[in-house]
């Protein structure tokens, strides 16, 4: 069975396993398999000729990768805060290559890059880019957002999450060594030691230093991820009802905008080069994350605000 097919057999399996305490451990060692075949796929595929990738210099103070399905919007915005201007239509995968763009804000140098696919690269360890710009389409399904996110995850993208705190050292002898100094509501002595069994681990040093998940504790084992803080923006808010718009505002790091109507895009300009210089300084200066939303409409203007 090649490496492709063994991945798919163990999506399918966790797909039908049903998630419950009780089968957290089972799930979690299955998902260490599973990254454990990602990263040799990944590591075969680099071993041939070089992938589709983009090849665009950095520029700038930060670098913003713009993802999301076709026609949502991005070479629009492209198009409206950058000097570049990128072919915009209601026909879906008009941009087909990475296309950069830059975005001067409050003094900063931000370059803008339309990633018209998802971002390779990354799943062996080069970050993509400072923040991620996920721009998703308000009139479209919800589905939008956990596709990419999970298409992200699989190429070992983490989106505004942190660096699990864990020690975490292969070692020549001496066995495998577990501390957790901090109480672990679901990682466990043995999981630990079956998960490194799996990777063929034998010798190592463990120290957890915070309550963390099983995918923590796989993440730290595979290493190469990429942590990067993520914009949502949600487009066309033109076109639905103030009620939605409302809803939608209200996830977490989430700006409504319609590029377009020019509606609230203070927020997402204010949000692209907050965010990324909240990166720098403290995480968690963006869970306080504030919006408004100026909306006019037949001479209506409302305006909302939270927290
Ligand atoms: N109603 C509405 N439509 C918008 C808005 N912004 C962009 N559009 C429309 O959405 C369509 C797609 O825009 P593009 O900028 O080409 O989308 P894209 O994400 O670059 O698409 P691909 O390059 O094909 O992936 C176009 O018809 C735009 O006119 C908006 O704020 N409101
Ligand atoms: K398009
Ligand atoms: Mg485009």
């Amino acid at each position: 069975m090649g490496i492709a097919e063994k991945i798919a057999d163990i999506e399918r399996e966790i797909n039908r396993t049903q998630k419950n305490k009780a089968t957290e451990y089972h799930l979690g060692l299955l998902k260490g398999k599973l990254a454990k075949y990602r990263a040799e796929l990944i590591e075969v595929k680099s071993g041939g000729p070089k992938g589709e990738g983009f090849d665009v210099k950095r520029s700038g103070d930060a670098r913003v990768a713009l993802i999301g399905f076709p026609s949502v919007g991005k070479s629009t915005l492209l198009s409206t805060v950058t000097e570049t201007e990128a072919a915009v239509s209601s026909v879906d995968f008009t941009t087909l290559t990475a296309t950069p763009g830059r975005w001067e804000y409050n003094g900063a140098t931000i370059q803008l890059l339309d990633l018209p696919g998802i971002i390779e690269g990354a799943a062996q360890g080069h970050a993509p880019a400072d923040l991620v710009l996920m721009m998703l389409d308000a009139t479209k399904s919800h589905m939008q957002r956990p596709l990419l996110e999970k298409e992200l995850e699989a190429v070992g993208i983490r989106l505004n999450k942190h660096v699990p705190n864990i020690y975490f050292k292969v070692k020549t002898g001496g066995g495998i060594s577990y501390n957790a100094i901090a109480k672990q509501s679901v990682l466990t002595e043995k999981f630990v030691y079956n998960l490194l069994h799996q990777y063929r681990i034998f010798n190592a040093e463990v120290l957890v230093r915070e309550d963390v998940s099983l995918d923590d504790f796989i993440d730290v084992v595979v290493g190469n991820r990429i942590y990067l803080p993520c914009l949502y923006a949600y487009n066309k808010i033109d076109a639905i009802t103030i009620e939605e718009v409302d809803k939608i505002a209200r996830e977490d790091h989430t700006v409504v905008v319609s590029i377009e109507q020019d509606l609230n895009m203070d927020y997402l300009k204010a949000g692209a080069t907050v965010e990324e210089a909240c990166k720098a300084i403290h995480k968690t200066l963006l869970e306080g994350f504030k919006y408004a939303l100026v909306w006019g409409n037949n001479d209506d203007v409302i305006e909302i605000v939270r927290k």
